[in-house]
């Protein structure tokens, strides 16, 4: 008989680019000596989310690939994947599941609730909060008070794009907007101290407002795919052969305010710049990360975009025009552009800055 705690599962839900990656992969960097797994949802079938967790190797990561958690048919691809992770040779402590920016969490949890693997329990809901995006979010996005009421914690995440009156203001309202008594953690790039969620604190016990009945009577009539992400598109690109910078910072510059999320990896291939260039776009926001390719890693670009109200052909299309035949051909003046989105190295080890976007970007 297995003597073993059930593991708590903890769900780590919020909008599309609030950081739930950024935190999980915190936690994953910080976590001491517990083990964690963990379970991403992406939402495209390319993979980017799984990519982009770091250090999860073999048995300790799965990912629910190319599909919506919320809208399994039944959690038994879940069950699945948890009986795996819970099994007594990984001596995982604590699983986290990374749901997808569009899922539903009040379905997960439900799922979790039901489960009858008494190996794992659950452990709570964690929701983060984009503080730069707050009040757009809201607006996009009215689901997002719904949960906030069923958060166990909030992590109100990129305080370091707010002043400290406008993050005063958000707290006060997301005060209103949680059940009485649900901590707000503020973190600058997903830095939330892991014993929030590592050890067996009273707020990873499921509160009374999320007993398995409210979850089902709020889950009746939940209509399958009519909620957040069926109102959104996603079109995935993946080119083999490289993008012209300068044609792919046009595309950028010019993309409808409905494409709400980019993510993904790009492959210039320009003397000098050959490494693997992660972007992430929130909003208007838009970052390049570069990192060394893998050993044996392809060269590819592999895009997901993410809106609502975009034309996907039309994007891909765009997309496509971007290739360039000849990167290494190609002056490396022409990356200026991507480069200006690069956090620059911090002086004093903490974080980069926001990039300078001020200077006009080199012509060509
Ligand atoms: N300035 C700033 N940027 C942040 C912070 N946290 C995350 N980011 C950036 O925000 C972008 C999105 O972060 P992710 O962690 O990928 O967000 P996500 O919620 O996993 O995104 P989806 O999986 O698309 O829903 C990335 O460029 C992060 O580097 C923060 O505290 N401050």
């Amino acid at each position: 008989m297995n003597s073993r705690q059930p593991i708590p599962v903890v769900v780590l839900a919020g909008f599309l680019g609030s950081g739930k990656t950024t935190v999980l992969n915190h936690l994953l960097a910080s976590r001491g000596g517990t083990r964690i797994g963990v379970v991403v949802n992406d939402f495209g079938s390319i993979e980017i989310d799984a990519m982009s967790v770091a250090g999860q190797v073999g048995d300790s990561m799965v990912s629910l690939g190319g599909g919506c958690l919320c809208c399994a048919v039944d959690g038994s691809e879940l069950d699945a994947y948890l009986e795996k992770l819970s099994a007594p040779a990984h001596r995982i402590d604590v699983i986290v599941i990374e749901a997808s920016g569009l899922a539903e969490p009040q379905e997960m949890i439900r799922m979790l609730v039901a489960n009858e693997n008494p190996a794992v329990r659950y452990g709570g809901m964690v929701e983060v909060v984009d503080a730069a995006e707050f009040d757009a979010t809201r607006a996009r996005h009215p689901e997002t008070d719904r949960h906030l009421a069923v958060a166990d914690l909030v992590v109100l995440n990129k305080t370091d794009r707010v002043d400290a009156g406008e993050r005063a203001r958000i707290e006060k309202e997301l005060a209103a907007l949680c059940a009485p008594g649900t901590p707000v953690v503020g973190a600058d790039h997903g830095r939330i101290d892991p014993e929030l969620l590592f050890d067996r604190r009273p707020w990873t016990e499921t509160r009374g407002q999320l007993s398995f009945e409210d979850l089902l009577a709020e889950a009746g009539g939940h209509d399958r795919c009519t909620h957040a992400h069926a109102a959104y598109e996603s079109t995935e690109f993946s080119s083999e052969q490289a993008l012209s910078p300068r044609r792919f910072m046009d595309f950028l510059d010019r993309r409808p305010a409905g494409l709400y999320r980019i993510k993904g990896f790009v492959w210039f291939g320009v003397p000098g710049h050959e490494e693997r260039y992660e972007i992430q776009a929130v909003g208007r926001f838009l970052r390049f990360d570069p990192q060394p390719w893998r050993r044996g890693e392809p060269r590819l670009t592999q895009l997901v975009l993410i809106g609502s109200g975009t034309d996907g052909e039309g994007l891909l299309r765009e997309l496509e025009a971007c290739r360039e035949e000849a990167p290494q051909d190609a002056n490396p003046e022409s990356m200026w552009g991507v480069l200006r989105y690069v956090d620059r190295p911090a002086e004093d080890g903490g974080d980069a800055r926001e990039p300078d976007t001020s200077e006009a970007p080199p012509t060509d």
